[in-house]
C-alpha cells in the first residue's frame, strides 16, 4: 500500500483545506519584520490575530499586520484574546467580522482569571452557542476536558483547540491522555493551542493523533524566532508522519533486531 504524499494529507478547516497544520500567532515579535519572517519560516497559512490589540486597519496611521501577511496568501483568524466575558468575545467577534468584510472563521477565547489565563468554560460555551447561531465558524480554544470539547463539537464549532498547558508558559503537554481522549472521540479537527514549549512538545502533540498546533510564546519568545519557527514547522510534520505511520507498541522486554531463525550452527 502507497502512503499519502504528506501534502495530500490536508487539514480541513470550514470546507476550506490547508497544507501547513502550524498555525502561528503574531504577538510578541519585536517588529513586523520579524512577524513576517517567522511565519515564512513555520510555513503556516492560519495565522491568529488579537482583534483588541493588533492593527489590521483600525488605525490608518499605524503600521498594519497585514501589510506584511497579506490576506492573499494568509488565512487570518481572528481572535478573542482578552475577553472575559461571553458578550465581550461576541462582540469582538462581530468587530472582527465587520473589519474584515465577513469574514466568519474566528477563534474564541474567553479567559477566567489573568493569573492563569485558564478559559472560563461556563463563559465560551456560551459565547460559542451564540457565534455559532450568528453564522460564524468557531475555533475554540478551551480546557483539555473531554467532555467539553466533545459539547463545543456537538454546538456545532468547527475545531476544538484544547491548552497543552497555561498561554505563554511553555510548559509543555501536561495531559496527554486528555488530549488523546479528546482526539478519539472528535469528528472535528483538534488543534493544540496553547502552552508549547519547544520543538518536541509539538512533535508529542502530532504523535497523539492532534490535527494541528497552535503556537505563539514558544515561536515569539525564542533567541532566534526564525530559527524556531522552522524547527516548529518540522516538528508539525514529522510528528504527523510519525501518527500517520503508526509507532510500534511500547514492550517491557528486548526482541532482537536481527532475525534469529537460519542461524548458522
Ligand atoms: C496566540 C493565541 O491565540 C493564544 O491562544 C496563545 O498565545 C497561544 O499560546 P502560546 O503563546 O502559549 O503558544
Amino acid at each position: 500500500m502507497t502512503s499519502p504524499a504528506p501534502h495530500d494529507d490536508a487539514l480541513l478547516i470550514a470546507g476550506k483545506a490547508y497544507r501547513s497544520r502550524l498555525l502561528t500567532g503574531t504577538g510578541k515579535f519585536t517588529d513586523l519584520d520579524q512577524t513576517r519572517a517567522a511565519t515564512e519560516a513555520a510555513a503556516a497559512e492560519i495565522v491568529t490575530v488579537a482583534i483588541r490589540r493588533t492593527n489590521i486597519g483600525q488605525n490608518p496611521d499605524e503600521p498594519n499586520l497585514l501589510d506584511v501577511l497579506p490576506l492573499d496568501r494568509y488565512t487570518l483568524l481572528p481572535n478573542t484574546a482578552g475577553c472575559y466575558s461571553a458578550e465581550e468575545a461576541v462582540r469582538t467577534c462581530r468587530l472582527a467580522r465587520e473589519l474584515l468584510d465577513g469574514h466568519n472563521l474566528t477563534k474564541l477565547e474567553v479567559l477566567g482569571d489573568r493569573k492563569t489565563l485558564f478559559p472560563d468554560v461556563v463563559q465560551t460555551l456560551k459565547a460559542a452557542e451564540q457565534l455559532v447561531a450568528d453564522g460564524f465558524d468557531v475555533m475554540v480554544y478551551t480546557s483539555d476536558d473531554p467532555i467539553l470539547a466533545k459539547r463545543l463539537e456537538e454546538i456545532g464549532c468547527v475545531a476544538v483547540m484544547p491548552l497543552a498547558a497555561p498561554i505563554g508558559s511553555g510548559l509543555g503537554i501536561q495531559n496527554r491522555y486528555n488530549l488523546l481522549e479528546i482526539v478519539e472521540n472528535a469528528k472535528v479537527p483538534i488543534i493544540v493551542d496553547a502552552g508549547v514549549g519547544t520543538a518536541s512538545d509539538a512533535a508529542i502533540a502530532m504523535e497523539l493523533g492532534c490535527d494541528g498546533v497552535l503556537m505563539n510564546t514558544a515561536i515569539a519568545g525564542a533567541k532566534d524566532p526564525v530559527r524556531m519557527a522552522r524547527a516548529m514547522k518540522l516538528a508539525v510534520q514529522a510528528g504527523r508522519d510519525a501518527f500517520l505511520a503508526g509507532r510500534i507498541p511500547r514492550k517491557r522486554y528486548a526482541s532482537a533486531s536481527s532475525p534469529i531463525d537460519g542461524l548458522i550452527g
